[in-house]
């Protein structure tokens, strides 16, 4: 199936240079592609770089070597090329992101935040209102919070606003890094049901989720990630890669192998 996220190859190495010039190596020719649909849960232990490739993505970051190509707007585009204005564009149409914390602006209302992307793309606003309004009822967000700055809110509150704005609008490609981790379990079954909804309509995730149900669930396609693992393919081989363990959600099979081979 055709890819509308393309890893290629990404290396990624922090340089502490506040403390010593210490490196951190952290991704090591990271390769995966992502298609249309597809659900693909990034697992592995805690600092092996799950949200460093996120961020990579998101063009937080720069790459040391690689590519990271994605489909935006009938276009491929190499994220690490772009100017912070094609940046920007890339993140309004085309890849949404969500993590576990909201940035809260003062005195704009919880309602507000989540009308924003939709405003940012032209709807009206009664309907965008009306939008934002079933999503804060999906989220269980009390109405009589909707008209309030999220900036009191409780973690769990901010979070399911965070999730709210970013399911306000359809994109082809979302990273969601842990979404639901101050989330109870009604809401995060209202989160995996969102997401479900999305893929259903064509988006594809990358994200990261603690919690192994949650996984299990919404993963299509899992990739685990080994911080400084040796390379090698199936065979054992080299493969100018980092191991990943990849699991078929619906051939139900465990496979090893590089993250570049199709599945
Ligand atoms: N901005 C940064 N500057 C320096 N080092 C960083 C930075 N971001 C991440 N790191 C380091 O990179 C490594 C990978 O971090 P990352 O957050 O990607 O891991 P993770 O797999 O998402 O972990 P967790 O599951 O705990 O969230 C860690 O050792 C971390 O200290």
């Amino acid at each position: 199936m055709e890819w509308v996220v393309n890893i290629e190859k990404i290396r990624k190495t922090f340089c502490l240079h506040t403390q010593g010039n210490v490196t951190i190596p952290v991704l090591d020719e990271v390769s995966l592609s992502l298609a249309a649909g597809e659900s693909v849960v990034l697992e592995g232990p805690s600092g092996a770089g799950k949200s460093t490739l996120l961020k990579l993505v998101y063009g937080n970051y720069r790459m040391e070597t690689g590519r990271v190509w994605v489909r935006h707007q009938g276009q491929v585009v190499e994220m690490g090329g772009l100017t912070p204005m094609e940046v920007v564009a890339v993140r309004n149409t085309t890849i949404g992101y969500v993590s576990q914390f909201l940035r809260v602006i003062p005195r704009v209302s919880a309602l507000d935040v989540v009308m924003e992307p939709m405003l940012g793309r032209g709807m009206p606003s009664d309907l965008a209102g009306q939008k934002a309004r079933t999503l804060l009822e999906r989220l269980r967000i009390p109405g009589r919070l909707w008209d309030l700055s999220p900036t009191t809110f409780s973690g769990g509150e901010q979070q399911r606003i965070n999730i709210a704005r970013g399911f306000a609008v359809p994109y082809p490609v979302m990273l969601l890094d842990e979404p639901t981790a101050s989330l109870d379990p009604a809401n995060t079954r209202t989160v995996c049901d969102l997401m479900e909804e999305a893929r259903k309509s064509g988006t594809a995730f990358l994200g990261i989720f603690h919690d192994q149900g949650v996984r299990q669930q919404v993963a299509t396609r899992s990739l685990s990630m080994a911080p400084g693992s040796q390379v090698k393919d199936a065979s054992g081989g080299p493969a100018g890669g980092q191991v990943f363990e990849k699991f078929d959600k619906h051939s139900s099979r465990r496979l090893m192998g590089h993250p570049m081979e199709a599945t």
